[in-house]
């Protein structure tokens, strides 16, 4: 018997499984270059054909990330963009009419400093179906994880082709989907991903019955082709984000606005499996 759920994330991939499709998912830096554009280009994320979308929250340290992501954050955070204005961002682009399912990105950081009583209970209000918080300390995952249970969020594991013996523990109790890491390293495009990934997609495959993503370095559309065949989503956050980084002359003036979102659609919608 399934669990019903009415997590807007757990349906998309319920019907994406019903269509035989994987689920594009972009990333992008919330506020990057300004909170009204990010609302724009979730618009159009959604116009290209984004199943789900992942809401990054700028920080001053992000370790994990490379260079376009690391612009991006610090562009976001000129713009005084913190935790809580991205949790409304994702509640302003439901209101507009999105509906997309919202995985929120963060570090851990932000999180205690609002305190993760009010994070959670700010969660579900502003339309959050998931959160993925790629430092989260191994002792405070137990807490996290009851505490997202308990607020109806997945919190969504990430697995590296390191984890290999570990992987049956970070994917047990896990909600919403497993993401595999398809790279050692940092975020950002590549033309080639950890040797043995196949292998690796296939053993986080036999571990859990949640459906897998694999994400970065992924950056074009026969990549994303690629991972769709055997995973059930695809992650796409640098070439995603560096798009938005060069048209953001042209979405600065007025006249020449809707050709720099045009720009971003259309990237974006070359990458759909
Ligand atoms: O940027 P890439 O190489 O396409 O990878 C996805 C990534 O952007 C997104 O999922 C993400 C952004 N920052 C992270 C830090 C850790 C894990 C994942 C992420």
């Amino acid at each position: 018997m399934t669990t019903e759920t009415t997590n807007r994330m757990d349906l998309m991939f319920r019907k994406l499984k019903s269509e035989g499709r994987a689920a594009l998912i972009p990333f992008l830096t919330v506020g990057d270059p300004d909170l009204n554009t990010t609302l724009d280009i979730i618009r159009e994320l959604e116009a290209a054909g984004a199943d789900i979308l992942e809401l990054g929250v700028p920080y001053s340290d992000p370790l994990a990330d490379g260079p376009v992501i690391q612009r991006a954050s610090s562009r976001a955070l000129r713009g005084k963009v913190h935790l809580r204005t991205c949790m409304e961002t994702a509640l302003k682009a439901r209101q507009a009419g999105s509906s997309l399912p919202f995985i929120l990105f963060t570090y851990y950081n932000p999180v205690m400093q609002m305190g993760l009583d009010t994070f959670f209970a700010e969660l579900d209000k502003h339309e959050i179906s998931g959160l993925i918080i790629p430092d989260l300390p191994v002792e405070e995952s137990e807490d996290m994880r009851r505490r997202s249970s308990a607020a109806g969020i997945n919190l969504i594991p990430l697995v590296a082709p390191t984890s290999s013996e570990r992987i049956a523990k970070i994917v047990s109790g896990a909600s919403g989907f497993v993401y595999c890491v398809s790279s050692l390293g940092v975020t950002g495009e590549r033309s080639s991903f950890h040797t043995g990934i196949d292998a690796f997609l296939e053993s986080v495959r036999e571990a859990t019955d949640l459906p897998i993503a694999v994400g970065f370095g992924i950056s074009t559309g026969e990549q994303v082709a690629r991972f769709a065949r055997i995973c059930d989503g695809v992650v796409v956050g640098s070439a995603i984000v560096r798009k938005v980084e060069d048209v953001i002359p042209l979405l600065e003036q007025p006249a020449t606005r809707a050709e720099g979102l045009l720009q971003i659609r259309e990237f974006v919608a070359q990458l759909r499996p």
